[in-house]
């Protein structure tokens, strides 16, 4: 039994006063009324509070409070001026596509979700309330006023905002589907709601006095704009950590359980999402205090300090790189899958790059495998027929065995998947995903005649599969190109470092540094997120004393902005004397 000293909760310390975070709502309804200036600038106009809300928001609680303390003239809710629900639906409905998982990425602006007669007509009362205080709060409440004495931005994470879909507690921006399927409303966010909501938010938060978190109702917290931008900077010019979620799944392990110290109840963990910008979270500490934000948020802040200038000319504000384990020790198989070839993501689903990945085994019990590519003699339209019987007759199920591969899998090997691959881990492997950031562009091929957690079937996808699947990919190429491509680069006194991947056709360079002693890296103005996968502790230093010295612990992902340039890592604590190694990856330039 290994024992844990995996950091579920790592942070970024900001240096602000002591006093910098407010932690209840009496102090942050007393800090808003502190900030509110007497007197609007114009005797005709309001004194306007807009708090502006990332989706699934508990604005009740919010208007309650900023109610009861303030005693505004009026509070406005964006949401009511919306269109109907029924107007949204359809609105949103050629994006989403009648397919449960996928649907198209889409211009939609949370100005479309108002209606503009009621719009106009909360504009033109507005106006009545002239010298009064006026509170508005929800998505697109700075929409409503575009000119606010004081705008507090209500950010909430993606983790967040999924367990409380999952609990029912929140609908879709302007629907009423509160209790619709979790995996729908999560598609539907995913697709229309939170893309929405980001071109807003790259509008509001520059220009935020406030930033409010609400993720944890029972403990809001407030800070100002200028500390957000203060521990924005602060997370840009050192490596840091994003705070990992996990989730249980179908053919889930026991691994991350025991590594990363999970809690009991659920009956097994399949996913541990540590690096995936777009839906982790960041956490700034401010004293004792910790604010959780969107790590969107800083790539959207400081796109060319952390992701540097080649990345963020190429991908935008999107963090490409994206590390997450699939724990199926004591599970088991993932689904057969495939994922889409680069121009099939952007005709069907308007992906500006697809779904490349790789698996970097952490672990691995005797006689795991990792089903890639076909095997030589199999003939791909028997092998698709054979698909599509398993799925119509439960009598005749997918012979894997006669047409995929099976590589043994074994601790420290890596297998590379471009896009087009068939694939999928087996049972009782630990793997360490390193992928381009999409991730749920999977097409399930075969589910092993099984349900999914919620006792049915998950969504399989044969056409979008067959027209994807690369038959030429077969045992020799799998082996020659896909399976443990090592190729050593570079070594100093106490460190080598070795190429690991991935596949030319994928964007990402892989590079494995074993240590015992201290490794020089530099980022060549290029992001770079690397994992300790092996060792129980390494620090990352600067050798210009630039950032604090940053200690991580075995299987911990982190994340060293552009910015930082150089950098070293060493066998630290406990790991003095023994071989470390660390897994790092960037985009090619
Ligand atoms: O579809 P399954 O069987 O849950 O497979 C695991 C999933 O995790 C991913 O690897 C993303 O992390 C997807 O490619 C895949 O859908």
């Amino acid at each position: 039994m290994r024992s844990s000293n995996y950091d579920k909760f790592p942070f970024v310390p900001v240096a602000a006063r002591p006093d910098a975070c407010q932690t209840d709502w009496p102090a942050i309804t007393e800090a808003l009324r502190a900030a509110l200036p007497a007197a609007p600038t114009a005797p005709d106009q309001p004194l306007v509070l807009a708090v502006e809300c990332y989706p699934g928001t508990d604005l009740k609680q919010l208007q309650q409070e900023l109610v009861q303390a303030l005693q505004p003239a009026q509070c406005l809710v964006a949401d009511d001026l919306y269109r109907s629900p029924a107007d949204i639906d359809a609105m949103v409905a050629g994006p989403l596509t009648d397919d449960p998982v996928f649907g198209r990425l889409n211009g939609l602006t949370v100005t479309d979700f108002f209606d503009p007669s009621k719009l106009q007509a909360a504009q033109a009362a507005l106006a009545s309330a002239a010298g009064q205080l006026v509170v508005i709060v929800g998505t697109g409440a700075t929409l409503v006023c575009p000119t606010p004495a004081i705008v507090v931005y209500a950010d909430l994470a993606r983790w967040e905002i999924q367990l409380r879909q999952r609990r029912n507690e929140i609908a879709n921006l302007g629907s009423d589907n509160f209790t619709e399927k979790a995996s729908l409303k999560y598609k539907r966010a995913y697709f229309v709601d939170w893309r929405a909501a980001d071109r807003l938010k790259k509008q509001v938060l520059p220009r935020a006095d406030f930033l409010l978190d609400t993720n944890d109702l029972t403990l809001p917290k407030l800070i100002t704009g200028a500390d957000l931008q203060a521990g924005l900077a602060a997370a840009v010019r050192r490596p840091f950590r994003v705070v990992p979620f996990f989730d249980p799944g179908v053919w889930g392990g026991q691994w991350l359980r025991e590594v990363c110290d999970l809690p009991d109840g659920p009956p097994n963990y399949a996913w541990g999402f540590d690096c995936v910008p777009e839906e982790n979270s960041l956490l700034l500490g401010f004293g004792d205090a910790r604010v959780e934000i969107p790590s969107i948020d800083l790539v959207f802040a400081h796109p060319r300090e952390l992701l540097g200038e080649a990345v963020h000319g190429r991908f935008g504000t999107e963090f490409p790189i994206r590390f997450d384990f699939l724990d199926t020790m004591g599970g088991g198989n993932l689904s057969l899958q495939v994922h889409p070839l680069t121009e099939y993501a952007f005709d069907k689903f308007g992906l500006a790059y697809t779904q490349d990945e790789s698996y970097y085994m952490l672990d691995a019990e005797p006689g795991a495998v990792v089903y890639l590519g076909m095997k030589e003699e199999a003939d791909f339209p028997e092998m698709l027929a054979d698909l599509q019987r398993a799925q119509d007759d439960s009598s005749a199920p997918f012979p894997a065995a006669k047409y995929i591969n099976e590589f043994p899998a074994k601790k420290h090997d890596h297998f590379l998947i471009p896009a087009g691959t068939i694939h999928c881990s087996g049972a009782n492997g630990m793997v360490l995903e390193i992928s381009a950031t999409p991730y749920i562009f999977t097409f399930k091929l075969w589910d092993w005649d099984r349900l999914g957690l919620d006792g049915r079937p998950r969504p399989i996808h044969l056409t979008h599969g067959a027209a994807n699947i690369q038959p030429d990919r077969t045992t020799t190429w799998v082996e020659q190109n896909l399976v443990n491509h090592l190729e050593p680069v570079a070594s100093g006194s106490g460190w080598r470092e070795e190429r690991t991947g991935l596949h030319e056709r994928e964007f990402i360079e892989t590079r494995r540094h074993w240590f015992t002693d201290v490794v020089p890296h530099h980022t060549h103005g290029g992001v770079q997120v690397l994992n300790l996968v092996q060792g129980t502790e390494a620090i990352v230093e600067s050798p210009t004393g630039a950032f604090e010295p940053f200690v991580v612990h075995y299987a911990e992902t982190f994340i060293v902005p552009a910015a930082v340039g150089a950098y070293t890592i060493r066998p630290h604590g406990a790991a003095v004397g023994t071989e470390c190694a660390t897994l790092k990856a960037y985009v090619r330039t």
